[in-house]
């Protein structure tokens, strides 16, 4: 299945909010919504972690200062961000939307669903669990408008919805996006024609950039590691406003530390106001998942699809997975989805009291345990500096590892028992030829992930040991992300614990741009970015401010790297730089370049950004005069 976010009429209420004080009905409940922040809503500066960039957003459109454009869209301070946006009193009697006594057939006779009724409120999240084959993205696809009941009415804002519904979009759990198009023009899609083309194109862009992927717009598929895929598809999602958000298992093909990231932003955007959804629904098959994000869970039963329960989830964000409240709500919902012969009558659903006839513990296909990780203290066990060596050369085994794709996670994971146990075995690592600090080839993403992970827990030191364990992830797997962390000055690793410093803890509670910034002072820095600091330097010398690849791998990392592992140094360092908006990297023709100058002194160092006016070198070698390439080759000299 395929498909993209749906309606093409330009919809862009928030951003008529943002520069005039919002005159529209949705624009104005939710400048009130944001307004009420001093009763019950975050102040995203303080605690705001992730994706939030909507500051910059409105300073690019308004051309207000950074700082007024950020008090413009932060909400005075208040202690804590803990009310769901469901609880806020906003609902309207009318939902969002609604299938009333909906049944599906397929071929006429085959029942898909039947007699369904489910309403979908304002700024309420819904999560549908179930057993497989239940029915569960069938119910998404009739929200959706992309099938029509054979008996019932699908609702949307009170009317009954005929057609493909222009104010929803899906997210999936496969990304689904065109390898062939670059991350804007992905997102441009979104957007559909009859809006003008540089229109989509800054509307893309702005989206992108909200989404957390700056730096990458001219990225291809290719280039993006999962998680920054589905940003991707939340970013083409969300460009066109939709009312109603639609997820199908949108976190289920990423790592366990990216998707926790990414779920994290998302609640963030969300239970900022920031997103113009007013009402999400999320396909999962993951219980933990469906209670530390929903405000109602809705379990469906098989043949025919029916809701079984409706169990409303009143925890106060951000939810402790450790608190009994938490964990007995896990198990009720486990209790219901796998024994079959729990029968939950509709008025027992509010109380989310199932009553439970005979014993059934085993799991329903389809379905995972509960999968978030929790970690518990344990022996200890250093990690050797082979594997540390090794590692920082190769990398680990997860998606968070740059250059391994889903089959190398599950071999890791095959692997851990043996690795954790004797991880002083591991042979060293013999491609490093000198002693050339080595990055550790993991995505940033997956760094983030750990980060948050850690500041979830109660204890202010964590063993890495039982993360991994948690994690499901081998040292190999582990080890470079820690090790990243570490370089960058977020985490503190010793003794086998891993701790959070100040760094670390400002890096979970900022917003995207202040994550950048952080990583990006970190870069200029640390000893152990060296191959960063050079790429940086040369690309000041250079004419036009963009350099061939080549010449970092020729004149820098053959000398001290074999030839794979210069590639993945090269591709890690390319991947960090992009991410703190140090240069930017152009794929086709394998240039890396200087972003416009924005002439903001950082560490001694300017800051560049994009700029369309940078003279694009032709994308031969040639193009680069033999005089300066041999003047920037020596010039590596000096540099290392
Ligand atoms: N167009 C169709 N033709 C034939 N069978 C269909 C069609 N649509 C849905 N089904 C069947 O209906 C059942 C429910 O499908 P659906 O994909 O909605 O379930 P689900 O709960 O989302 O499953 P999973 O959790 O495995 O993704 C499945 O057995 C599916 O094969």
């Amino acid at each position: 299945m395929f498909a993209l976010p749906f309606g093409c009429e330009p919809r862009t209420r928030v951003h008529t909010r943002l520069e005039s004080g919002g005159a529209s009905e949705n624009g104005c409940r939710r400048r009130c919504l944001v307004r009420r922040g001093a009763a019950y809503a975050p102040n995203a500066a303080q605690t705001s972690p992730g994706l939030l960039r909507c500051h910059k957003r409105v300073t690019k459109r308004s051309g207000l200062s950074r700082t007024r454009a950020r008090e413009a869209v932060t909400p005075p301070a208040t202690p804590t961000w803990s009310v769901s946006r469901a609880d806020v009193g906003e609902s309207s009697a009318t939902p969002v939307a609604e299938l009333a006594q909906v049944s599906y057939y397929v071929r006429e006779h085959l029942a898909v669903i039947e007699d369904v009724s489910l309403a979908l409120h304002r700024y309420e999240i819904v999560c549908l669990v179930g057993q497989s084959g239940c029915g569960k993205s069938t119910i998404l696809r009739l929200f959706a408008g992309l099938v029509r009941p054979t008996r019932g009415t699908v609702y949307f804002g009170g009317k009954a919805l005929h057609r493909v519904n222009p104010d929803a979009a899906i997210v999936f759990q496969n990304f689904a996006l065109f390898p062939w198009l670059t991350v804007v023009e992905n997102v441009m899609l979104g957007l559909g024609s009859s809006i003008p083309l540089a229109e989509r194109r800054r509307l893309a862009t702005e989206m992108v950039d909200m989404i957390g992927l700056d730096g990458y717009e001219n990225a291809y598929p290719r280039e993006l590691s999962g998680g920054q895929r589905q940003r991707v598809g939340f970013a083409r999602a969300l460009v066109t406003h939709p009312t109603l958000l639609l997820l199908d298992e949108p976190f289920s093909a990423l790592d366990v530390l990216t998707a926790e990231n990414l779920r994290s932003e998302l609640l963030n955007l969300w239970t900022h106001g920031s997103m113009p959804t007013q009402s999400m629904l999320m396909v999962t098959h993951g219980i933990e998942e469906a209670v530390s994000l929903a405000d109602r869970i809705v379990v469906l039963g098989k043949g025919p699809g029916h809701v079984r329960a409706e169990i409303p989830v009143r925890l106060r964000h951000p939810r402790d997975r450790k608190s009994d409240a938490f964990q007995e709500l896990v198990d009720r919902v486990y209790k219901i989805i796998s024994d079959e012969d729990v029968y939950v009558t509709r008025p027992m659903d509010t109380t989310g009291m199932p009553i439970p006839r005979k014993g059934n513990t085993m799991l329903p296909s389809g379905l995972r345990a509960p999968s978030m990780p929790s970690i518990a203290p344990r022996p200890r066990v250093p990690v050797s500096d082979t594997v540390k060596r090794s590692n920082r050369v190769n990398g680990g085994d997860d998606d968070a590892n740059m250059h391994s794709g889903r089959a190398s996670e599950a071999t890791g994971r095959l692997a851990s028992n043996q690795a954790n146990a004797h991880p002083q075995r591991l042979e060293p690592n013999n491609e490093r030829t000198s002693e050339f600090p080595a990055l550790p080839p993991v995505r940033l993403g997956s760094v983030a992930g750990l980060l948050q992970l850690l500041a979830s827990e109660s204890s202010p030191v964590v063993d890495l040991y039982r993360l991994g364990q948690a994690l499901q992830l081998d040292v190999h797997g582990l080890y470079p992300i820690v090790e990243a962390a570490e370089i960058l000055g977020l985490l503190t690793l010793s003794e086998g614990d891993v701790a959070l410093t100040d760094a670390g803890h400002a890096f979970v509670a900022g917003s995207v741009d202040d994550r950048k910034r952080i990583v990006r002072g970190a870069l200029l820095v640390a000893p152990d970015a060296r191959l960063i600091q050079i790429i940086c330097r040369l690309l000041r010398q250079a004419k036009h401010r963009r350099i061939p690849e080549s010449l970092v791998l020729d004149s820098v990392l053959d000398r001290h790297f074999e030839p794979a592992a210069s590639r993945r140094q090269l591709d890690t360092a390319i991947e960090w730089g992009r991410y703190a908006e140090l240069f930017a990297y152009d794929s086709v023709s394998g240039e890396l370049f200087l972003e416009e100058d924005n002439g903001t002194p950082e560490n001694g160092q300017e800051r560049v950004r994009r700029s369309e006016t940078v003279p694009r070198a032709d994308s031969s070698k040639n193009s680069f005069g033999s005089r300066e390439m041999n003047q920037l080759s020596d010039a590596t000299d000096e540099l290392e």
